[in-house]
């Protein structure tokens, strides 16, 4: 159980400098829309979560708001900051990346911003990366394209020649844009940043594109990848019901967390099955899904039916799942064994199908951010850089309950944010799609 101490916010040192962005706060209170940097945010939500602490009220967990403070750590004129973005790509990352830089540059009057190339290599010598200046210029239309203008990469690197590169350019400040790999590095920089006894924030912006990240409301680009994921659902659906026996198969990402399937289904109610690393499943049996399948498409001609990558692994004979650079587990192909399942299933009981494979893989997360995410990594950006201006370390800037907060990197990694089988999301996903409420 979460608890106050996990919550705690490490900073470099007392604000002693007034921010730029003092005059506007006068008049700034905690509302509903605003929390001032006085105050905190409780952790829990319920009556009864709050109940079985049973300590008195300032003892019960709570965040760190995030937002622009009066006063500030670091003096704008002398501070040098540095982005990375590292792991998978997302959409958005290009809206944070301009957010940072024209907040930093236009209303902190910070002028000396870096973004590294290609993750945590760029830091590293032997790769040879150049830095690139980064200007209100250079950043002010990146938000057009999806990818990241930094480039990105997996795969450790040495945290003590990434301090190496820090020092060496004079940084005070770096953002880290990425997962959990990405915030493990991170964590990995400020050990090696204290071990030094430098003054050097470190904040993270958390990039997911499964949405696994805990303690958050939803990670940017989220709903831009799911929005992406319903084309295929659609297609598979249209296909479906073209065909006599049709059966749309889409597989979509989601290693561990099966949020993209779950909403991009709930998006489109297209959907009969939604299969998710969270809930496994039996193939064969009467109870399994094959036969479940089977007496669908007998009753109703067609069928869709939507995958998540890391679901039903057990499934997938013969194959040892790898590992990627960064270690992050590779998994065997369960849209491909699904196909094949499912027509020999079909066949073998003499049902006429047609089923159709859709893999939209790269297509959902390689597009520009749409409007909602674009906005939302513009206040994930903001939020950034006014904790790391306060000196904020170790963080990273988030949305919780829609308020901004500010998350400590331990606890961001602590756990992965699952789809609750018993939850209210995966019950939105039994009503839409009728699927029994486990196979087997
Ligand atoms: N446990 C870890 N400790 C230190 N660095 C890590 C760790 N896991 C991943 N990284 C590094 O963070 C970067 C991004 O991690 P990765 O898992 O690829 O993506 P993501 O940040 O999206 O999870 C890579 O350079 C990787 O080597
Ligand atoms: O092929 P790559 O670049 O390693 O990425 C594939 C994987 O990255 C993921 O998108 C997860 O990445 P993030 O959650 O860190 O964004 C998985 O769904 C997918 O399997
Ligand atoms: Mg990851």
């Amino acid at each position: 159980m979460v608890d106050h101490a996990d919550l705690a916010v490490r900073t470099l040192g007392p604000c002693r400098i007034d921010s730029p962005l003092a005059p506007r706060l006068g008049a700034r209170e905690t509302t509903q829309h605003s929390v001032v940097e006085e105050d905190r945010i409780l952790f829990d939500d319920t009556i009864s979560m709050i109940g079985q602490r049973g300590v008195p009220l300032d003892q019960l967990p709570s965040l760190e708001p995030g937002g622009p403070r009066k006063k500030i750590y670091f003096d704008p004129a002398k501070t040098r900051v540095g982005i990375v973005t590292c792991g998978g790509l997302c959409p958005g990352l290009n809206d944070v990346i301009r957010g940072l830089v024209l907040e930093l540059s236009r209303h902190y009057g910070v002028r000396r911003i870096v973004g590294f190339r290609n993750g945590y290599r760029g830091f590293i010598p032997e790769f040879g990366e150049d830095v690139l200046d980064l200007t209100p210029e250079v950043v002010m239309h990146i938000d057009d394209e999806g990818g990241t203008i930094l480039g990105t990469s997996r795969g450790k690197q040495d945290p003590e020649a990434i301090v190496d590169a820090l020092e060496r350019l004079n940084i005070n400040i770096l953002f880290v844009i990425g997962g959990d790999g990405t915030i493990r590095g991170a964590m990995d920089v400020v050990s090696e940043v204290e071990e030094r006894g430098l003054k050097v924030a470190v904040v993270g912006i958390p990039k997911t594109i499964d949405n696994d990240i805990p303690y958050i409301d939803q990670s940017f680009g989220f709903q831009t990848a799911m929005s992406e994921a319903t084309k295929s659902i659609h297609a598979a659906s249209v296909e479906a019901r073209s065909a006599p026996g049709g059966v749309g198969l889409v597989k979509l990402m989601g290693r561990h967390s099966g949020f993209i399937a779950c909403y991009s289904t709930l998006a489109k109610d297209d959907a009969d099955y939604v299969l998710i690393p969270e809930v496994p499943f039996a193939l064969g049996g009467e109870h399994g899904f094959l036969e479940n399948l089977r007496h669908r498409v007998e009753e109703r001609g067609h069928a869709v039916v939507v995958v998540a990558e890391g679901a039903g692994q057990e499934h997938v004979e013969g194959e040892e799942p790898g590992r990627d650079a960064s270690g992050n587990v590779r998994f065997g192909d369960i849209g491909r064994l699904l196909r094949r399942k499912i027509v020999e299933h079909l066949d073998a009981h003499g049902v006429e199908n047609n089923v159709r494979y859709f893999d939209p893989s790269y297509a959902i997360r390689s597009v520009p951010a749409n409007p909602y995410d674009s906005a939302y990594c513009l206040r994930l950006a903001h939020a950034a850089v006014h904790a790391a201006m306060a000196g904020r370390t170790e963080v990273i800037v988030a949305r919780r309950r829609r308020r901004f907060v500010h998350i400590p990197m331990a606890l961001a990694v602590s756990r992965r944010n699952h789809v609750d089988p018993l939850g209210d999301l995966w019950m939105s996903v039994l009503e839409a799609t009728g699927q029994p409420v486990r196979f087997g």
